[in-house]
């Protein structure tokens, strides 16, 4: 008979039995595990749930980083935004809970790490590549703005990858919530990294500043940059309102055409996902139904179709 096969058991070399983490309301005990980075006012651990034996992603927020009303106030709405969103490309929010010293959030563990990892290795993906992720992307933002929810902060970072190379959206902490039919943001509390001109501007914003975003990372996954960087970012955001970028001739028309339709500068010119999801960007070449985790590292070599 095989043994129990020794790729489902966990290594636990990682984690740290001095380090236990209690969550009193499910009566959970988690092992803390590798530092996976920073986010915000955030440590970010794996957590080993000793319950189920299954590996999540927790942020750990020490409250002395939230002291001020406004700060706690932000993680708040980040938690109340994302804990009922539940969509095959959103990062999965487990659970939320506070002890003495820290407030947790717990979410699905993405080992792939983002988009920002990938194109570090890798510099530019392939357009099959960029139509397989793009198509994930369009359809977790056409479901989070189906619940009225602006992400506000789409960018590579936010972007990450489960074991089968699935594309999971994260990171609410910018998001908000649309209260009814054509309300207008006027501001927005942080940084966006692919900030739209009407949002720069305060001008009023929706959910047309999300589809900026997708332009942009469409544009830095073709190009391995983003349509407006320049040394600076008041240069950035001069080139932002005044619309300045280029799409270099290798970039092929379709893919093109999407990202100027993207990036208009009037938002009420802009398609709505639901419209980018039937952009003749996707129909437009091969579109793999997964990727290998060989994208990770290396360029795939996608079988040439004969195209009838
Ligand atoms: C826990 C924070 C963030 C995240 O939201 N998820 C779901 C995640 C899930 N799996 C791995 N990393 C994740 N991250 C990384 C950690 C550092 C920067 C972003």
């Amino acid at each position: 008979r095989k043994l129990a096969d020794p790729n489902n058991r966990i290594n636990m070399v990682h984690f740290d039995p001095n380090y236990i983490i209690y969550d009193s309301t499910s009566d959970t005990t988690y092992l803390r595990g590798r530092l996976l980075g920073k986010g915000g006012f955030a440590r970010c651990y794996e957590l080993l749930d000793l319950n189920s034996n299954k590996i999540y992603a927790g942020k750990i927020i020490a409250k002395t980083r939230i002291a001020k009303p406004h700060q706690r106030q932000k993680i708040i709405r980040e938690v109340e935004l994302h804990r009922d969103l539940k969509h095959k490309h959103v990062v999965e929010f487990h659970s939320y809970f506070e002890d003495d010293e820290n407030v947790y959030i717990v979410l699905e563990n993405c080992p792939r790490k983002s988009l920002v990892h990938m194109l570090k290795q890798r510099k530019v993906l392939t357009e099959p590549e960029v139509r397989c992720h793009l198509k994930q992307l369009v359809e977790a933002v056409k479901y989070v703005h189906n619940q009225n929810i602006i992400h506000r902060d789409l960018k590579l970072g936010n972007m990450l990858l489960n074991d089968h190379m699935e594309l999971k959206i994260a990171d609410f902490g910018l998001a908000t919530r649309i209260g009814y039919e054509g309300e207008k943001k006027m501001t927005v509390c942080g940084t966006p990294n692919y900030i739209a001109p009407e949002v720069l501007q305060k001008r009023g914003h929706s959910f047309e500043a999300d589809v900026w975003a997708l332009g942009c990372v469409t544009y830095a996954l073709l190009l391995g940059r983003p349509p407006f960087e320049t040394s600076t970012l008041k240069e950035t955001y001069v080139r932002i309102t005044s619309n300045n970028y280029s799409i270099p001739q290798t970039v092929s028309q379709a893919a093109k055409s999407f990202i100027q339709k993207c990036l208009r500068h009037d938002p009420d010119q802009r398609p709505t996902v639901e419209e980018l999801l039937s952009d003749d960007f996707f129909t437009s070449g091969f579109m793999p139904k997964s990727l290998p985790t060989s994208c990770c590292t290396n360029t795939p070599k996608f079988p040439v179709y004969a195209r009838f």
